[in-house]
């Protein structure tokens, strides 16, 4: 069977594991701060901080940027749940706008019309790896005032040509920005989240929040030669990231460059070996963004069944997945859950099938992502293009 994804763990992140194990601490500690030191460096951000996901990493960051119960915040429906689910976590309503078909990101054309005096944030994702169009973005949400928070589960090591410098996703080009280290992404601590931002009031409250609105971390009382004692300012969360966890990914970012160009090799791979496959929309980057290729989607001619392709690939012993979800077609969103530009009293389209979303549904529907993992064969990717085109029905053309 050939996997979505493997993560790339072994004896380096095994040793590191048990190096913390056997130091007998193993909470949030040394090891997580120097985790966030060499991440930080990695992107070039002021500042990092750990926690235990990046559904939590996004719902901090709502938090840091003022958004409050009664709040919208600009988003997209077409990406994994969690990126609707945090705007619901702070009291908000998600405002979704659709995405540019070629790239699976934000349509910025469509941000502008969305906002209103109720608009606290723009929350974009760079989706799959791909950096979004984040200075046409920026320039919205700037002459709006409105704070920007990255969505970059899938983005680490992704870059983007900004003011003329290729930049990691992560400095944050915009307010602050989101990791996440599932083992689906392209490093993996099992789980966990890392949040960075060039502003110092923000990351302070980051490390207040993800640990219960704790005034004197434990870390420090541990060391002191005087008693010292905490105290809760705020209603804050536990969060944290593990010591066990922050040691292995820091033997995962060591091997982060060259996970990245493994990927991006493997990419460009695909994107040759699937040239012959007629009708097949295969992924393309923009000139201004390097993608880690967190996910390789292509989009499956008009004719063929999402489902049966994906079936006869998998009888073939190749797992996919579908494209992107959309939140806004889950049981969880019923239609006084979320908003999209242009939304009317009694909309037809507010019931999981929405005509502004068009290009949302469609990528959800038509899209297939393929298998790609740095520790993937040529033949193995050879043999994921042969079940593509025997699942289609169709001869490489030459
Ligand atoms: C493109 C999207 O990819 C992911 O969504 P998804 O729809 O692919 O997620 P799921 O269908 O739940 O798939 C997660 C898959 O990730 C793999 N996986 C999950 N956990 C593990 C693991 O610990 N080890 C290994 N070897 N594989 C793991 C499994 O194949 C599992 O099926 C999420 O990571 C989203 O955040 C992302 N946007
Ligand atoms: O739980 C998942 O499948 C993805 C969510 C994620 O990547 C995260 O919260 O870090």
């Amino acid at each position: 069977m050939i996997p979505i994804t493997k993560p790339m763990l072994g004896e380096k992140e095994a040793e590191a594991a048990r190096r913390v194990i056997l130091s007998g601490w193993t909470s949030q500690g040394p090891e997580v701060a120097a985790f966030e030191k060499e991440f930080a460096e990695y992107v070039g951000a002021p500042y990092a901080c750990a926690v235990s996901s990046c559904t939590t990493a996004l719902h901090l960051a709502l938090l840091a940027v003022g958004v409050q119960p009664g709040d919208e915040v600009i988003t997209v429906s077409h990406s994994y749940i969690a990126t609707a689910n945090v705007i619901r976590y702070c009291g908000a309503t998600p405002v979704f706008v659709d995405i540019d078909p070629d790239t699976f990101n934000m349509d910025p054309t469509q941000i502008e019309s969305a906002v209103t005096e109720r608009t606290r944030a723009i929350l974009c994702v760079h989706q799959i790896g791909m950096p979004c169009d984040l200075a046409a973005i920026l320039d919205i949400a700037h002459r709006h005032s409105i704070p920007v928070v990255e969505d970059a589960a899938c983005a680490i090591g992704s870059e983007i040509l900004w003011q003329g410098q290729w930049e990691k996703i992560g400095n944050p080009q915009a307010d602050v920005a989101c990791f996440s280290f599932h083992p689906r992404k392209v490093i993996s601590t099992g789980d966990g989240g890392m949040i960075t931002t060039a502003n110092a009031e923000w990351d302070a409250k980051f490390r207040l929040l993800r640990q219960h609105g704790m005034s004197v971390p434990d870390t420090v009382r541990h060391g002191a030669s005087q008693v010292i004692f905490e105290s809760y300012p705020i209603v804050g969360y536990n969060f944290r990231m593990t010591d066990i966890q922050a040691a292995v990914g820091r033997e995962q970012l060591k091997r982060l460059p060259e996970i990245v160009d493994q990927r991006r090799e493997l990419a460009s791979r695909y994107q040759s070996l699937l040239a012959t496959i007629p009708g097949l929309g295969v992924p393309v980057e923009p000139d201004w963004a390097r993608s880690t290729w967190q996910s390789f989607c292509v989009r499956l001619p008009v004719e063929s069944d999402q489902r049966q392709v994906m079936q006869s690939m998998l009888d073939a012993g190749v797992a996919t997945r579908r494209g992107v979800m959309c939140s806004h077609r889950e049981v969880a969103y019923p239609a006084n859950a979320w908003s999209c530009v242009g939304r009317s009293e009694g909309c037809v389209c507010a019931d999981g099938s929405c005509q502004r979303l068009r290009h949302s549904q469609e990528a959800q529907d038509h899209t297939i992502i393929l298998p790609l993992f740095p520790q993937m064969s040529p033949d193995q990717q050879d043999y994921v293009v042969k079940a593509l085109h025997d699942a289609l029905g169709v001869m490489p053309v030459n």
